[in-house]
């Protein structure tokens, strides 16, 4: 029987719960301030942002609305080929509205810049992007990011939403996972 704690399956941490609740109060009060006279609706990518949404907004003293969508990028494999189906839409009319949308990793950023384009044909006040993770594939396409929580090496980690194989998401930190994972 395999060990059912998740940090028996780590190699390193990256990043430390701390560390990411330190960051994600920064870029709170940067959002705060942002849409101090405005009515902001965050829109959350599930499912790997569930926890940088519900992080991130109680770090916010604002008031705030929130609303998801769900995507399935038509991918080969790991690879992200930027063409992105809606399986959840908003249950929100956007139009007029200040749309923050709110992430959890930019990788090769096709997903987001679909996403935008999308969100943008519906006649927002305005359309911005936050990210708690972003890998440097991300410049090659250029989505523009208004708050980036981390700049993060081209490895592949898990835990504060990334998944490996649907799991790991509830790992408080950012870690790599111990070569006996993948085999
Ligand atoms: O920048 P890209 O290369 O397009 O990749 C980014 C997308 O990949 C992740 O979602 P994923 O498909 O892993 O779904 P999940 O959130 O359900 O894990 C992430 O949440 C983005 O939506
Ligand atoms: N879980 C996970 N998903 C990713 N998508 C792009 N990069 C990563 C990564 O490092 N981990």
């Amino acid at each position: 029987m395999e060990d059912a704690h998740i940090s028996s399956d780590l190699v390193r941490v990256i990043l430390t719960e701390d560390q990411i609740n330190q960051r994600l109060a920064e870029i709170a009060a940067q959002i705060d301030e942002e849409y101090r006279d405005k009515d902001v609706l965050l829109v959350g990518v599930l499912t790997g942002a569930v926890m940088v949404m519900a992080d991130l907004s109680r770090a916010m003293t604002i008031h705030c609305s929130m609303d998801w969508m769900a995507i399935s990028s038509y991918g080969s494999g790991t690879q992200s080929s930027g063409v992105v189906r809606i399986l959840k839409d908003l249950n929100t009319d956007i139009s007029g509205r200040h749309v923050l949308v709110v992430e959890d990793i930019i990788d090769t950023g096709l997903t987001l810049s679909y996403l935008v384009s999308n969100l943008r044909s519906r006649e927002p006040a305005s359309v911005e992007i936050m990210t708690m993770f972003r890998k440097p594939e991300a410049a090659e396409n250029a989505v523009d990011v208004k708050w980036v929580g981390f700049d993060l090496p081209n490895e592949f980690v898990v835990g504060y939403g990334l998944d490996y194989a649907g799991k790991y998401r509830n790992l408080t930190s950012v870690a790599t996972l111990a070569p006996h994972v993948y085999s």
